[in-house]
């Protein structure tokens, strides 16, 4: 990058680098991943502020990806996992009948169903957040160099009955599912503040769960017998 005097990068980093808490998350709280794959992209974040540090030229954008969900509307571009276990890519193996039944971790989770909630994001929004933070880094404001950070999530919660029963409604597929004990390292509720990209990048999810089951089931239905 230095050869091209390229100096400015996106990183895509996660809501995993967080120590977890159950209140709308903030760029300034406790950093402290429960995971392996928290703690890589926390490193790589300490070596990005590192680099700003050494080269303040730099213009550097951290994005940390609430839960993202959802393809393409084309049903072109998707999730192509093997062996997944997020929750939507496990309701279309179920609803395809390639599992039983989906097994949902927690019933009595402090939440107003009991299941657990998270900040689903559409990936076109988190594709649209990418879009407005190269946008802001190569503006007047970030003309000295900028090292910072961003949620990028709707600071809405949608429990995963819900999630059923959305996807349930679009698909018109029976899910078939099975209470099981809480997941371990899971927490009842993950949800995104998302103010300081709305002030700072200008941008702002604006598709919600069924657009996110509707692309999805789309993609997987286009490209199931290439997907497992
Ligand atoms: O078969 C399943 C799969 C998931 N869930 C539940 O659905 C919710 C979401 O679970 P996911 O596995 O889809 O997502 P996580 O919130 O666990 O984790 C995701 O979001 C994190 C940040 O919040 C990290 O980025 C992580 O890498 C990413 O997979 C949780 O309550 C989980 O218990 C089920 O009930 N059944």
């Amino acid at each position: 990058m230095c050869e091209y005097n390229c100096k400015t990068f996106i990183f895509s980093s996660s809501a995993a680098v967080y120590t977890l808490k159950e209140k709308p998350i903030v760029e300034d709280d406790n950093v402290g991943p429960g995971n392996p794959y928290g703690r890589t992209k926390l490193m790589i974040e300490q070596i990005l502020k590192d680099l700003y540090y050494s080269d303040k030229q730099w213009k550097i954008s951290i994005l940390r990806y609430f839960n993202p969900v959802g393809s393409h509307s084309s049903g072109l571009l998707g999730d192509a996992s093997k062996n997944p276990t997020n929750l939507l890519p496990v309701i279309h193996l179920t609803a395809a009948k390639k599992r039983e039944t989906l097994p949902i971790f927690g019933n009595d989770w402090d939440t107003h169903d009991g299941t657990g909630v998270r900040d689903f994001i559409h990936i076109e929004d988190l594709a649209e957040g990418h879009v407005c933070s190269a946008e802001h880094l190569i503006s007047k404001d970030c003309e000295g160099g900028v090292c910072y950070t961003h949620n990028l999530g709707t600071g809405k919660g949608t429990s995963v009955l819900e999630m059923v029963n959305i996807f349930e409604e679009v698909s018109g597929v029976k899910i078939p599912i099975k209470h099981m004990p809480r997941r371990e390292g899971d927490l009842g509720s993950v949800i995104a503040n998302p103010q300081l990209a709305h002030k700072q990048l200008n941008w702002k999810a604006k598709r919600d769960i069924k657009d996110a089951c509707v692309s999805a089931w789309k993609w997987h239905t286009m490209n199931i017998d290439g997907l497992y």
